[in-house]
């Protein structure tokens, strides 16, 4: 029996199973529960017990997660559809590492660009970097997806940090993004950087040249306030960016892995290299325990079995990501790029259709909003959608304690009511206690039941620094990489965003009226002739 076939029989005996119950085991929250120095990974509200465990655990070893481990860390070309290594852990590694990629040690160059990074943040920071009207008090980074997503979340997320100029971000190519972000700021004092790994695309683009004319109405030497983060330097240089402002970086940093290196340049404006630094070191201390703990005690290994669990053998279709912290906003989005544009994949890296489901639908919001939106379906909708709070013990406004621990009392309970739900014979109760009788009665007793048994984990760590903020982006990247690796996906391409690219490319000129739309569907062919005739 493979453990696919073991734990689909588990599953089934699973089935019915109290989690609840499973708490008349003595220590059960500390046995299903990983430590990652002072974090804490709770994953005891789930159905999940010693035997699904154990075959979770073989499952993960027979998918040869700790030789694929050591193979994304040791630079082998693991992306195989592109022929390229993995290795954004390489940007945050510690003054000793070295790194070979053709066997040549990549760390020297990492190194070279951190600390340029440095400088050039420093010298913006301090004033001796200036634009045209004096100090830069403005920052916007053009960028979309990896080059866009992980430095807002980490931005908004490092908010108490801030201690450098304002930083805004631009991404969509809808005019109206760069039009409300511009037209509060002054050109003379905005530094304006284009983040793109391969410089060609085209939103990106498009919002680089807006910026550069605006720019143009009142700055002389417009390329002096614009600085590039890519890994295409020779297109960096066509378009007029000096050399001196270009951070450059290797292939083998996928978009979505990027924020560690020059793409994070906007985080390290805002909150400076001390703050960045820390911000690295938690992840490569999240690095060296992947790396080298049992995989039973691996936080990254854990999460994503967990993981496995619910999307592969239960089948819940999605998952909900849930922060109970205002300042991970935008960690939805990120995840949201991060595990469905690594692992929302049809074929295995042979090429096979996929045997079982690709990676779940990622979607979610901070807590406490969500609650009084969307929590009404996953406490009492007909699908599970097994549900990841985050949460700081402490926040930042310590005459604030009070709204933290409202906070934190709504995530904990939230877990808690998820698991233990309200019986039909509770619901009667409150019901008779409020003077209801007969079938009215039993009529609002039954809309007042929630089923509960609903699985969930609680990531719960001391504060939101820039080194758990580190900690916890690098533990989902590894989670990411370990479901991936059970899948038997490529989790470093992303073929999935080609086709859209292209279409949208040729139906440029369609909408232009320059060329017809003949070859096109009948549906498109009447949103095209639509548009024609309402835009003007
Ligand atoms: O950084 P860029 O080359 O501009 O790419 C930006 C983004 O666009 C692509 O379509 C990919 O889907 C993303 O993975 C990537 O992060």
């Amino acid at each position: 029996m493979t453990p696919w076939d073991r734990l689909s029989t588990l599953a089934e005996t699973a089935q019915g199973q109290s989690i609840l119950d499973l708490f008349t085991q003595e220590g059960r929250a500390a046995e299903f529960s990983a430590r990652f120095g002072d974090m804490l990974f709770d994953y005891s509200k789930t159905q999940i017990d010693t035997k699904t465990r154990a075959a979770l655990l073989d499952l993960a070893r027979e998918a040869g997660v700790e030789s694929r481990r050591a193979a994304m860390f040791s630079g082998e070309k693991i992306n195989e559809t592109e022929g390229r290594a993995v290795l954004h852990t390489a940007l945050r590694a510690g003054p000793e590492a070295r790194v070979l990629v053709d066997g040549v040690d990549v760390m020297p160059g990492v190194r070279k660009t951190r600390a340029a990074m440095a400088r050039f943040a420093e010298d913006l920071r301090s004033g001796a970097f200036m634009g045209q009207g004096g100090a830069i008090t403005d920052v916007v980074n053009i960028g979309i997806g990896g080059s866009d997503l992980g430095p807002v979340m980490a931005v908004l997320a490092l908010a108490p940090y801030h201690d450098g100029p304002k930083v805004h971000f631009v991404s969509n190519v809808d005019g109206a993004h760069i039009h409300d972000t511009l037209q509060h700021l002054d050109p003379t004092t905005t530094l304006v950087i284009v983040a793109s790994k391969t410089f060609t695309t085209i939103e990106t683009m498009t919002n680089a040249e807006t910026a550069r004319k605006w720019m143009a109405t009142q700055v002389t030497d417009t390329g002096a306030q614009f600085a590039a983060l890519s890994s295409n330097t020779e297109a960096t240089q066509e378009w007029g960016i000096a050399q001196n402002r270009v951070f450059g970086f290797e292939d083998w940093v996928g978009g979505r892995y990027s924020l560690w290196g020059p793409i994070g340049l906007s985080i390290m404006l805002a909150v400076g290299a001390d703050n960045f630094d820390a911000f690295l070191q938690g992840a490569a201390e999240m690095d060296a325990h992947f790396c080298t703990v049992p995989l039973h005690d691996n936080v990254p290994v854990m999460l994503a079995l967990v993981g496995i669990w619910h999307a592969q053998i239960q089948g819940h279709a999605s998952r909900a990501v849930l922060p109970y912290d205002q300042r991970l906003l935008r960690l939805p989005a990120y995840l949201q790029q991060l595990e469905m544009e690594s692992n929302g994949k049809r074929v295995s890296m042979d090429g096979a259709d996929l045997a079982r489901d690709s990676g779940p639908i990622v979607w979610g919001e901070p807590g406490t909003n969500g609650q009084h939106a969307f929590y009404q379906l996953i406490h009492q909708g007909t699908r599970t959608v097994p549900c990841e709070f985050l949460v700081a013990a402490k926040g930042h406004e310590p005459d604030l304690a009070h709204h933290h621990a409202l906070l934190v009392a709504n995530c904990l309970a939230q877990s808690e009511a998820l698991m233990r739900g309200r019986s039909l014979d509770e619901a009667r109760s409150s019901m008779a206690a409020k003077g209801l009788a007969g079938p009215e009665l039993e009529r609002q007793a039954r809309h007042r039941v929630f089923p509960g048994n609903r699985p969930s984990t609680t990531l719960i760590y001391p504060q939101l620094t820039p080194r758990t903020l580190g900690q916890i982006i690098a533990l989902y990247e590894h989670r990411v990489f370990v479901e991936g690796i059970i899948l038997g996906i490529n989790s470093y391409d992303q073929w999935g965003v080609e086709l859209g690219k292209e279409l949208a490319t040729k139906l440029g000129p369609v909408l232009a009226g320059e060329t017809g739309a003949d070859d096109k569907d009948g549906s498109t062919r009447a949103l095209i002739e639509y548009v024609q005739s309402n835009r003007s």
